[in-house]
């Protein structure tokens, strides 16, 4: 089985033996997986030739863009050399020690100690356990319950997946699991009413501390939250939002965890994406942008107070086979090298990023476009059928989110739908003529989709 058998054998052993994330596996079979066989820069091609721009960075995560050989070498170097040890029973390796240094050179505050997983759920389930064990060490057990937002995503682990809010999760066989409640999101296009964004965005972080009152401070062990939320369709919250969150924190003394995963390593403009939007955590889970996707890796960064508790404490009896996995480490490190030496995060804040957010708003002019709104190579489009009502179309919600990204693959382009939401998250290599090809090719699916929708009788 290679890249040069027939597509339609491809497809027919997939659908026979592969179950897929987040599939309709009878949906698949019909349709046929797109098969991408190979991937340079920002582009991606297919099993049938086809070239098509990745202005997703495969799921949020190949920073660098696809290609870089500097990686390739980085991981057979260090198979050759120690393809695995673990991190267990007092042993340790000089990748994982070297990158440990690295990225507490590169978190701000005190988060100067990284606990390592394999992906970003089982870095937010370390995260559970940190928090309740940090607590206890304490001397406060009673301080457990973590808080979370509806429409949040934190991974599909049990424990990941309960503090996501993600509603169809939860009916599968994801449980919240006990201890973990959800605060609203300050989602202003879709729940901001009549409110100004400032006024919502206040509202939204107040439900926090009341939230804490109802459960008594003392029950309350931590706060999780992405600086934006990603998979919830790039929720970018109003500027009075986290400043509230933070005072909240900062004064009922629960634990602040900025989930990193997708607004890490330079996605929004600075390093992390708390830097961007003024938070002060004191956990956040990285994965995703670490490696550039290269090769799993996912971590906790903590601070020196929890590190230091959690070490005064003694044995934390937690953690997995590949935490700290040698070449996903030397990998990571070859990734931030670029990273730093190319100022792939400067050129984000100063050049790319600023260039995206002109030309991404231009689409506002379209009939179907009510917000063209991003942050750093992060961007979001809400297709609407009455802007200024921020209106929502009638039927199936996501049914023109659909309808747009099959035209956005028609085109040469990837863009992913959140409901009827538009998203885009490039790699930060993307060139300005790149950028514009993508918005080119955005705005002629748009307009695809807009005749489709005029002639269905649905606009
Ligand atoms: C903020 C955040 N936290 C945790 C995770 C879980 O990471 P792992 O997947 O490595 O366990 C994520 C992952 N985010 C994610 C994963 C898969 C698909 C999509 C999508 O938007 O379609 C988003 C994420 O975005």
């Amino acid at each position: 089985i290679t890249n040069h058998m027939p597509t339609k054998e491809l497809q027919a052993l997939d659908a026979a033996h592969h179950i897929h994330p987040f599939t309709d596996a009878n949906e698949l079979a019909e349709s046929g997986a797109r098969i991408i066989t190979r991937a340079e820069g920002v582009t991606l091609t297919d099993s049938e030739g086809n070239q098509i721009m990745d202005a997703m960075s495969g799921l949020w995560c190949v920073n660098i863009g696809y290609g870089r050989q500097e990686l390739v070498d980085a991981a057979a170097r260090q198979m050759q050399e120690l393809p695995f040890y673990n991190t267990f029973f007092m042993t340790s390796h000089v990748p994982v020690i070297a990158l440990s240094a690295k990225l507490a050179e590169l978190a701000p505050g005190t988060l100067n100690h990284v606990f390592y997983s394999s992906s970003g759920s089982e870095a937010n389930d370390t995260n559970i356990r940190i928090v309740r064990h940090y607590w206890a060490s304490k001397g406060k057990p009673e301080k457990t319950v973590m808080i979370a937002r509806k429409n949040g995503y934190h991974g599909s682990t049990l424990g990941g997946g309960s503090l996501g809010g993600m509603a169809p999760m939860h009916s599968q066989g994801v449980p919240v699991i006990p201890g973990i409640v959800h605060i609203d999101q300050p989602h202003w296009w879709n729940e901001g009413g009549d409110m100004t964004p400032e006024e919502f965005g206040l509202e939204r972080a107040r439900q926090l501390e009341a939230k804490i009152l109802e459960l008594g401070e003392d029950n309350v062990a931590a706060f999780i939250g992405e600086p934006i939320q990603g998979a919830g369709g790039v929720v970018i919250p109003p500027s009075t939002y986290w400043p509230e969150i933070q005072r909240i924190c900062d004064k009922y003394e629960i634990l602040l965890i900025a989930d990193e995963v997708i607004c890490g390593f330079g996605r929004t403009g600075s390093w992390f994406g708390s830097q961007t939007m003024g938070i002060r955590p004191d956990i956040m889970t990285i994965a995703k942008g670490l490696t550039s996707g290269y090769i799993p890796m996912g971590g906790s960064l903590v601070s020196d107070e929890i590190a230091n508790t959690l070490a005064a404490a003694g044995d934390f009896n937690h953690g997995y086979t590949y935490s700290g996995h040698p070449v996903a480490a030397a990998v990571a490190l070859e990734n931030l090298r670029i990273l730093q030496e190319e100022k792939l995060v400067e050129r984000v804040h100063d050049d790319v990023g600023p260039y995206l957010a002109k030309q991404w708003a231009t689409l506002l002019d379209h009939p179907l476009v009510g917000e063209a709104n991003s942050v750093g190579l992060m961007g979001t489009l809400a297709l609407t059928p009455g802007k200024a009502k921020r209106a929502k179309f009638a039927g199936k919600e996501g049914a023109v989110g659909l309808r747009c990204r099959t035209r956005c693959f028609a085109n040469g382009l990837v863009m992913r739908h959140v409901g009827d939401r538009m998203i885009i998250a490039p790699p930060l290599v993307i060139t300005h003529a790149e950028i514009d090809t993508l918005v080119e090719r955005a705005r002629k699916s748009l307009d695809e989709t807009y005749e489709g929708l005029l002639k269905d009788g649905l606009f």
